[in-house]
């Protein structure tokens, strides 16, 4: 499967202060096992040091079972492969790395991610990126400074109009999983959802459950 084709079902984005005493490498440890379909490291606070030890971490937990990408750094993600950690991508902002380098320098078989809000960045994407994370679907205090909130049916247009397959991001509860995906999201990516549930492996195979008996578009 390639990253273009990939279903990423619900997409996991960790915090660290969300995940609180349970830590991140815990949280994502009982995300994996209750089913999300990606997980992206994001962690805007520590240390290089810190962060590739966490990277490493993750890898041996997630164990190949789903993609881990890496938010931002595409500089951690080469020095992450350099040590032999299996890193399957990048998820890129607008003002972060040029996804045309993510993929010379990550090969053919990376995932590249790119974020884009309105039908113009989406249109401007140039080759290279398997999906873009489309938001905020829902306003939310995980990104204080988010992108305006485009709701469902704004969700819905950028995705119907969008040439590339479209992860929606944003304020993303167990109510918006079945409309998003009916309304063509080959993901659904949540923060606080997971991060901050109490349960957080029953809490994940509920919205997994979601997703998968939700039809496609
Ligand atoms: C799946 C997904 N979509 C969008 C984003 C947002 O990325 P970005 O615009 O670079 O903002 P930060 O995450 O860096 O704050 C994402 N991380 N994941
Ligand atoms: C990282 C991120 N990007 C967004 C965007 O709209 O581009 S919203 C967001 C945070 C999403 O967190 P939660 O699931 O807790 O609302
Ligand atoms: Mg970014």
């Amino acid at each position: 499967m390639t990253g273009f084709d990939r279903d990423y079902g619900i997409y996991l984005v960790t915090d660290r202060g969300l995940c609180g005493e349970r830590g991140v490498l815990d949280t994502v440890r009982q995300a994996v096992d209750a089913g999300v379909g990606c997980v992206q490291y994001r962690e805007k606070h520590a240390s290089d040091a810190e962060q590739l030890a966490e990277i490493a971490a993750l890898a041996e937990i997630i164990d190949r079972r789903v993609p881990l990408l890496v938010n931002d750094r595409l500089d951690l993600a080469i020095a992450a492969r350099r040590r032999g950690i299996v890193v399957d991508g990048v998820h890129l902002g607008q003002d972060d790395a040029p996804v045309g380098e993510a993929r010379a320098v990550l090969g053919p078989d990376a995932i590249v991610g790119h974020s884009a809000e309105t039908i113009e960045q989406i249109t401007a994407i140039p080759g290279g990126v398997d999906y873009i994370g489309v938001g905020a679907v829902h306003a939310t205090r995980t990104k204080p400074d988010h992108p305006p909130e485009l709701g469902i049916d704004g969700f819905a247009d950028l995705a119907a109009r969008s040439p590339l397959p479209c992860v929606a991001i944003g304020g993303i509860q167990m109510a918006d999983v079945a409309p998003l995906r009916r309304s063509g999201a080959v993901g659904a990516a949540v923060v606080s959802a997971i991060c901050a549930a109490d349960d957080v492996a029953s809490t994940t195979a509920e919205l997994v459950r979601e997703w998968d008996r939700t039809s496609f578009a």
